[in-house]
């Protein structure tokens, strides 16, 4: 087998469609893109996000070779997402993060223009329609992903207990035990989004997102992300500038909740 994904100089996002994932290059749907706001087109009939959260539903945290993942309890509706441009439950299953070897870049959305030091990914599935993950996977309304831009300005307290664990998940592979985390707690007051139909950012790269872009940032530390930049991919290879850059639109259209 070829040399797996990821995103080095040569199994980096511009290789993927070399490394097995053809829809990469063919892809009609693929995520990121740039929102241009201008062009987003207001819709009254999308309705606000509606979050309902269970913290005893977090789990653990643990390294996965691309990014830091906090998985949550999916087998019942604790944590579900509802509304917006939803149909029917969105469960939480896993939130992740990607951001840059500097604080100008490391966002895969790009809203006019404008890179993110960061972003933070709030991945749900739509368990009333799937019966598991991996169905919804191949759904074009599998999943929900609400995507929130990080900024680097004053330090998050909701993200101290994640900066804190990371410590000990410098090393691909390492897990430990996260119970008792507020994922609402990362999000901003305002929940108004853009949405468009989308994929997942990394291979398999799935057509399979609703994407729910919020507008408002979350503030980050500098020193919180430099924290971010201690875990590595793999030995003496720090994890940073793991996100996919903007893909085609192809002519999607991008709806947004406010005027
Ligand atoms: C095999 O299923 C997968 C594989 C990868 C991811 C993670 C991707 S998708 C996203 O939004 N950001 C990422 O890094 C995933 O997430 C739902 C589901
Ligand atoms: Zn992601």
């Amino acid at each position: 087998a070829g040399c797996s994904w990821g995103y080095g100089p040569k199994n980096g996002p511009d290789h993927w469609h070399e490394l097995g994932f053809p829809i990469a290059k063919e892809g009609t749907r693929q995520s990121p893109i740039e929102i241009k706001n201008a062009e987003a087109k207001f819709d009254q009939n999308l309705k606000p996000l509606n979050l309902s959260y269970d913290p005893t539903s977090s789990k653990s945290i643990c390294n996965t070779g691309t990014t830091v993942q906090v998985d949550f309890d999916d087998c019942t509706d604790r944590s579900v997402l509802t509304g917006g441009p939803l149909c029917g439950k969105y469960r939480l299953r896993q939130l992740h993060f990607h951001w840059g070897a500097c604080d100008t870049h490391g966002s895969e959305h790009v809203i006019d223009g404008k890179t993110f030091a960061g972003e933070l990914h709030l991945v749900h599935w739509n368990a009333e329609k799937y019966c598991e993950f991996n169905e919804a996977l191949k759904a074009p309304d599998g999943l929900a992903v609400i995507a929130v831009l990080l900024k680097v300005c004053e330090a998050n307290q909701a993200l101290q207990k994640i900066v804190c664990s990371l410590e000990c998940l410098k090393s691909k592979g390492a897990k430990t035990d996260f119970k008792d985390f507020s994922a609402c707690s990362l999000l901003p007051s305002c929940l108004q989004y853009w949405t468009y139909p989308g994929s997942l950012t990394t291979p398999p790269l799935c057509e399979c997102v609703i994407w729910l872009v919020l507008k408002e940032p979350i503030s980050v530390g500098a020193d919180q992300l430099a924290n971010f930049r201690k875990l590595e991919f793999g030995p003496c290879e720090p994890m940073q500038n793991n996100y996919r850059p903007p893909q085609a639109s192809k002519c999607r259209e991008i709806r947004k909740n406010f005027e």
